[in-house]
């Protein structure tokens, strides 16, 4: 990289001098002696520019140093948003990168602008075969891997030892259990006849047995053969409590699985959820191979446990099943109807929408001002116009942080709510080094490298405070678990309660984000060295991959619904004079919202399927912005509800490649099942049309090819017709993007 920070500025010859070199180089083909000139250029001028970015990144991309490409356009972009050969750059470098998604966002921006630009849809078929041929092959063989357990820790929660010993203590007096066995003369001759009787009896008479086997145990306590024996008889006569009761007196080291599995059981029902974890989790470390029940039943227990609290209010429950976490409906839910509410544990203004729009930084009601809506129409507006708008539009004036004066919220109570759980450690006054982690916003994630170049820092497509409001909240948090135990550093235990709310949240990811850009760890590491009263945090390369792809599979975008504009329509509409018809020619742009994106604990639990059942919306929780899911069509009780992660309008193969590279799974909802990926192969029955043939298709969706009327019945019965024009949602709210071109599937 050339262009140095500290490099002298260049007079006007010099630089056309260097652009005439870097030309000549370019044209040869000698890129990189042209990727030096361009640098030069960008140095000596001491100020960015488009075209030379531009002639950069072309220099990067033909010798396959994508990344830089990437970085040169996405920093030209910045400047001039609207230019389709930087677009197109972006879109190009990305495919490169395997960065589909953002190259498609690319495109669809460049759409925007031009919707029959060429080298856009050439270059969106490229991104299309690129896609699929990539997964064509790996989904083949990786079609059945899938499993959720795999994603799921059965590491106690901190705090889970203390409250095991509260439910041992019910355990003992509500239940009485571990019991007291009366023990008649120790005798183990007599004990194993008695033994014997019961199992020769158990068939015929339950009771008697038990009896049997229960002189057998008062006889020889300590046998577990005895005790195993009475605790199965026990479960046969559905009394649980005693069963569990003799598998207690069991010594731990020598309880089977099953035993360990039905003690969890039991201990379920009566609502001893950590007991039971540590039960299940016993029993699957003795799990045979290939059996999955102990470790599923130990991630069901967990889920209701964590997520019952937040469920109760709603016609809705989280269960553990096949998919991992899944939001299932509790009872019948109308279509329309609301199936819940969430609010985001940690949000942040997403990067784009910074720049455009005022929003408190908090909680992340827009502050939209009367010039970010009006634009240039504000200063051609007529006195009495202009007067209307000063009277009706509301008071936006942001709030900003006392200290820094950098951060802006829409009132005290936000203000103060966000230094005490997470500011207050990246607020730039109180720790100087936070200043960076502002800059790159500013900056659009372009900073200085170590080596004084000039480059992109963070390359992340959400914004940095997601990360940076995580560990500052479990700073805050272990911080305050500290001086309430009256210590001078966090223990262990404190960083794990501190991080505790964050383990709801799946993390998946291929590749190494420190790889990816890194000189983004250092920038972490120095922010959070000296986090206050002697408290330093490391952000280790494994903590930074992990959250960052907490954050990549979580984060849902969203934003207030009510606006600034919405109030101001609203009082211009109270106006008596009816002042407000002169204001119409003013009022045909849409409000803009300041979009954020946040990570939702029960909004995240949510499964994916192309044919959805619920809508994400937004709407107030807690009378702040949130997430609100409406049920899309009738949700029968016990039915899962699914979002969709992706575009459904998106071809059968694009979908499920998107799902795999995004989210690690091969979608097999109804619509994959019964839509085919081409006209070549038969969706029914697999078979494969001869050379240059091709078979008719589902004439209503057009996204089915049989090779026969009866291979056509067939499929419609078995599942077709329940999906055949499926009604798409409208996913423009969520972080994915929305590959629609020109009314076609690309
Ligand atoms: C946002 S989470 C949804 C909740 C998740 N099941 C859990 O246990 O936390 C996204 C992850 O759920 C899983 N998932 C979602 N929909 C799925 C589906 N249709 N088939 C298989 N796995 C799915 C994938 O592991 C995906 O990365």
């Amino acid at each position: 990289m050339g262009d140095q920070v500290h490099a002298a500025l260049l007079s006007e010859p010099d630089l056309k001098e260097l652009e005439s070199e870097a030309e000549e180089y370019f044209n040869n083909k000698e890129f990189e002696k042209a990727v030096e000139k361009y640098g030069s250029i960008l140095a000596g001028r001491g100020s960015e520019n488009v075209t030379t970015l531009l002639k950069r990144a072309e220099c990067y991309m033909n010798l396959k140093l994508y990344q830089n490409a990437h970085s040169d356009a996405k920093h030209a972009l910045r400047m001039e948003p609207k230019n389709l050969d930087v677009i197109i750059m972006c879109g190009q470098a990305c495919i490169e990168l395997l960065l589909f998604e953002e190259a498609l966002n690319y495109f669809q921006d460049g759409l925007k602008i031009d919707a029959k630009n060429k080298t856009i849809t050439t270059s969106l078929k490229t991104l299309h075969q690129k896609i699929v041929k990539d997964f064509t092959i790996k989904g083949r063989v990786e079609e059945q891997t899938y499993n959720a357990l795999k994603f799921c820790s059965q590491d106690p929660y901190p705090g889970d030892s203390d409250t095991l010993n509260q439910e041992y203590e019910i355990l003992s007096s509500k239940y009485h259990i571990p019991g007291e066995e009366k023990i008649l003369a120790y005798n183990q001759q007599e004990a194993a006849w008695h033994a014997t009787q019961a199992f020769r009896i158990r068939g015929k008479s339950l009771s008697q047995a038990i009896a049997e086997c229960s002189i057998a145990v008062s006889k020889d306590p300590t046998n577990i053969v005895y005790r195993q024996l009475r605790g199965d008889m026990w479960l046969e006569k559905d009394e649980s409590l005693k069963a569990l009761s003799d598998f207690w007196a069991i010594p731990k080291g020598q309880r089977s699985y099953d035993v360990w599995k039905v003690g969890g059981t039991i201990l379920r029902t009566i609502d001893l959820p950590i007991s039971a974890e540590f039960w299940f989790r016993k029993a699957t470390k003795l799990s045979p191979p290939n059996d999955e029940e102990a470790a599923t039943l130990f991630q069901q227990v967990r889920v209701e446990r964590l997520y019952g609290p937040l469920t109760s209010d709603f016609p809705v429950k989280v269960e553990f099943r096949q998919f991992g976490r899944g939001l299932y409906a509790k009872e019948d839910i109308k279509e329309g109807d609301l199936a819940f509410v969430d609010s985001p544990v940690v949000k942040a203004q997403v990067i784009r929408s910074n720049h455009e729009i005022t929003a408190c930084n908090h909680c992340a009601r827009s502050l939209l001002t009367a010039a970010e809506y009006f634009g240039d129409m504000l200063k051609d507006m007529k006195s009495d116009e202009r007067e209307l708008v000063d009277r009706y539009w509301p008071n936006v004036t942001p709030i900003y942080c006392e200290d820094c004066k950098k951060v802006k919220y829409c009132s005290d109570d936000c203000r103060l709510e966000a230094y005490d759980l997470y500011h207050q450690i990246i607020c730039p006054k109180k720790n100087p080094a936070s200043i960076e982690i502002y800059d790159l916003i500013d900056n659009d994630g372009w900073g200085y490298r170590a080596d004084g170049s000039r480059g992109e820092i963070w390359a992340g497509h959400y914004s940095i405070l997601i990360l940076s409001n995580i560990w500052a909240s479990i700073i805050v948090e272990a911080k305050r678990l500290m001086f309430k135990d009256g210590l001078s550093t966090p223990t262990t235990e404190h960083w794990a309660r501190a991080k505790a709310p964050y383990r709801r949240f799946i993390a998946y990811g291929t590749t190494s984000v420190t790889k990816r850009m890194p000189d983004m760890l250092p920038v972490f590491q120095r922010v959070f060295k000296q986090c206050g009263d002697g408290v330093s945090f490391d952000v280790t390369a494994e903590e930074f991959n992990g959250r960052y792809y907490q954050a990549t599979c979580n984060l849902q975008e969203f934003s207030a619904r009510t606006t600034p504009y919405h109030i101001f329509m609203t009082n211009l509409s109270m106006d008596e004079r009816m002042r407000g018809l002169k204001m119409v020619k003013y009022l045909e742009k849409a409000s803009p919202y300041a979009s954020f994106c946040g990570m939702f604990p029960l909004h995240a639990c949510l499964n994916h399927s192309c044919c959805n059942n619920v809508e994400i919306r937004d709407g107030d929780c807690s009378d702040r912005p949130g997430v609100h899911v409406v049920a899309k069509k009738f949700i029968k009780a016990g039915e899962e509800l699914f979002t969709t992660y992706i575009d459904s309008k998106l071809r059968r193969n694009l979908r499920r490649a998107w799902l795999y590279k995004s989210f690690n799974f091969w979608c097999l909802c109804p619509r994959c099942k019964f839509e085919g990926d081409d006209s070549n192969v038969c969706t029914n029955c697999n078979v494969e049309a001869e050379e240059d043939k091709q078979f008719p298709g589902c004439s209503k969706c057009k996204r089915a090819w049989y090779c026969s009327v009866k291979c056509q019945k067939d499929s419609w019965k078995r599942g077709h017709k329940a999906i055949c024009n499926y009604g798409h949602s409208d996913v423009a709210g969520s972080i994915l993007p929305v590959p629609w071109v020109d009314n076609k599937y690309i």
